[in-house]
């Protein structure tokens, strides 16, 4: 019997369950949605409950689809969303809801950790600036907003590595997700014991560190009991969504990188070195690859956008989509290609949730600039797949201006599905792209991740390889006409975003 292996993806938008066989192929997958709760503007929280329910759901509805006997699986890997802050109890009960990656309530915490550090300090420790949507600066909101619940706090868990207690009992957590908490000495891939104490964090809180392949523990008999999986099976640290992703993408060297349209959109690309972006734009962060690290940038929301225009606006196309038994995206996406490149003059800047890359700015919006009567729902479409697309050139730019020459660019996540998407991230970015033919990249990483820490395979690097070599890769070329014209846009777009800021800040006291 083929032994098998489970990759678990806690997503934004839902857990999606996959199972992969020893050559690194795919047999079967199953997904879970959950909501996103908004309480208020820039603010974004999910009850981990959820996700731990879902999660179940999600494995048991694999163990009965008849492809998998439960004794295969040999090795499960963990990824899912960065930077989220569960707050747990002494009794392991969930203090409040989850504080998510792209929550933008912290701003005021930021200037308090690089008051307390200092700027340079702090790149030193931690290899990153305070951001928004990181991990420590939510610790602090806590602490400065709900005392109450800051006085129960007995540890503090990433989104995945609350999965990983509930099915094992251990507090563990690996060095790529962890770096996303602003508390990871990044370069030498550990605790900064000198951070802690100027936050008054106490290291009590967090769980032990891990390299992505290392076994963190096994399955126990109550996450048995939940998910149906057999007890024992080993569960390994796993990785961040965008570190798993690229493992599943097979990015495991510099030169190359993975474009990711998942809720966020992210540029990825690995570094032998702990290198840092001077100006503090990209993400300095450990790879799910021992001995590498990675630069990142992250537009918050990328998919995010397209989701929140068809919960808010397409409900005709979201009925047309029921009666069809479609996917109302494609609805949206056949709109969206009958619009001419460049959306005859429409724009739109993709900050719903404030924004990280390359402007780290909490409070700015969504625009759509250049609305005429000549528009109608097609051009708004078409408009937010260019408008992300050109957020994701904003990365790449500050990559080709630190000297970084990417040569294979491979598309991840949920976006990549769309095939006018696809065309246009290539003509936007005048670059050819890669599609994967498995291209479920987190779920499909952190099983990679499971199969190693399995005895599968001897490193990352080579399951990576060798499960990817497998796959059919397809090219999207840019087609000129259209780099053209966007090339044309850019700098408009370039130019909203300085022009527009001031209003942002005085909008929010509206
Ligand atoms: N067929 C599609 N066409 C265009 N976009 C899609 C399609 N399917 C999913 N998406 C986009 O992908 C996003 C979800 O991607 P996914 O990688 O699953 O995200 P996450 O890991 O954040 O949950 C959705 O918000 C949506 O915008
Ligand atoms: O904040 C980041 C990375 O720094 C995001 O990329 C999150 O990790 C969420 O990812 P998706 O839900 O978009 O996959």
């Amino acid at each position: 019997m083929q032994s098998l292996f489970l990759g678990i993806d806690i997503g934004t938008t839902g857990v999606k369950a996959l199972i992969m066989d020893e050559q690194g192929k795919g047999v079967t997958q199953a997904t879970r949605e959950y909501p996103l709760h908004i309480p208020q503007p820039g603010w974004a929280e999910q009850n981990p409950e959820d996700w731990y329910y879902a999660t179940c759901e999600a494995v048991a509805a694999i163990l009965r689809d008849g492809r998998v006997a439960a004794a295969q699986i040999k090795g499960i890997g963990l990824t899912g969303q960065m930077h989220g802050s569960v707050f747990l109890d002494r009794q392991g009960g969930i203090i409040r809801e989850a504080i998510l990656w792209c929550d933008q309530r912290t701003a005021e915490e930021c200037r308090e950790i690089t008051a307390a550090v200092g700027d340079k300090r702090l790149i030193e420790l931690v290899a990153n600036p305070a951001l928004a949507g990181f991990t420590a600066p939510k610790i602090l909101w806590l602490r400065n907003h709900e005392p109450e619940n800051y006085r129960r706090v007995a540890k503090v868990l990433l989104p995945k590595d609350y999965i990983r207690w509930r099915l094992t009992g251990v507090f563990a957590t690996d060095v790529s997700d962890a770096s996303g908490m602003l508390l990871l000495d990044v370069i030498n891939r550990q605790w900064s014991g000198e951070m802690l104490a100027a936050l008054d964090i106490p290291p009590a809180w967090l769980a032990e560190v891990f390299e992505s392949p290392q076994v963190t523990g096994r399955v126990h008999a109550r996450g048995a009991a939940d998910t149906g999986l057999p007890q024992g099976i080993p569960v390994v640290a796993g990785a961040g969504d965008n570190a798993a992703g690229a493992v599943g993408s097979g990015i495991i060297r510099p030169g190359m990188a993975t474009v990711s349209l998942g809720t966020s959109g992210v540029v990825f690309t690995p570094s032998r070195t702990p290198a840092v972006d001077p100006a503090g734009r990209l993400h300095t962060f450990c790879h799910a690859v021992p001995g590498q690290w990675h630069l990142m940038g992250v537009t918050l929301a990328a998919g995010g956008s397209l989701r929140w225009y068809r919960d808010a606006l397409a409900g005709e196309e979201r009925a047309a989509a029921q009666e069809l038994a479609k996917d109302p995206y494609e609805l949206l996406n056949d709109q969206a290609g009958l619009i001419p490149a460049g959306s005859e003059g429409l724009l739109f800047l993709p900050y719903l949730s404030g924004e990280r890359t390359p402007h780290a700015d909490p409070l700015a919006r969504g625009v759509f600039l250049g609305l005429s009567l000549k528009h109608h729902k097609g051009h708004l479409v078409r408009s937010i797949l260019e408008g992300v697309a050109f957020s994701l050139r904003d990365t790449l730019e500050i990559m080709k201006e630190l000297g970084l020459a990417l040569e294979d660019l491979r598309i991840t996540g949920g976006g990549g599905r769309s095939p006018v998407w696809r065309q246009i991230l290539a003509d936007v970015l005048g670059l050819p792209l890669n599609l994967m033919e498995n291209s479920d990249g987190p779920a499909y990483g952190a099983a990679i991740l499971g199969a190693v820490g399995a005895g599968c395979w001897p490193s990352v690097e080579e399951a990576a390889a060798a499960a990817c070599s497998s796959q059919e890769l397809r090219g999207v070329l840019p087609i000129a006409e259209n780099v053209q014209c966007y090339d044309r846009l850019y700098p408009l777009y370039r130019e909203a975003y300085p022009s527009l800021k001031s209003l942002f800040w005085r909008l929010k006291d509206i």
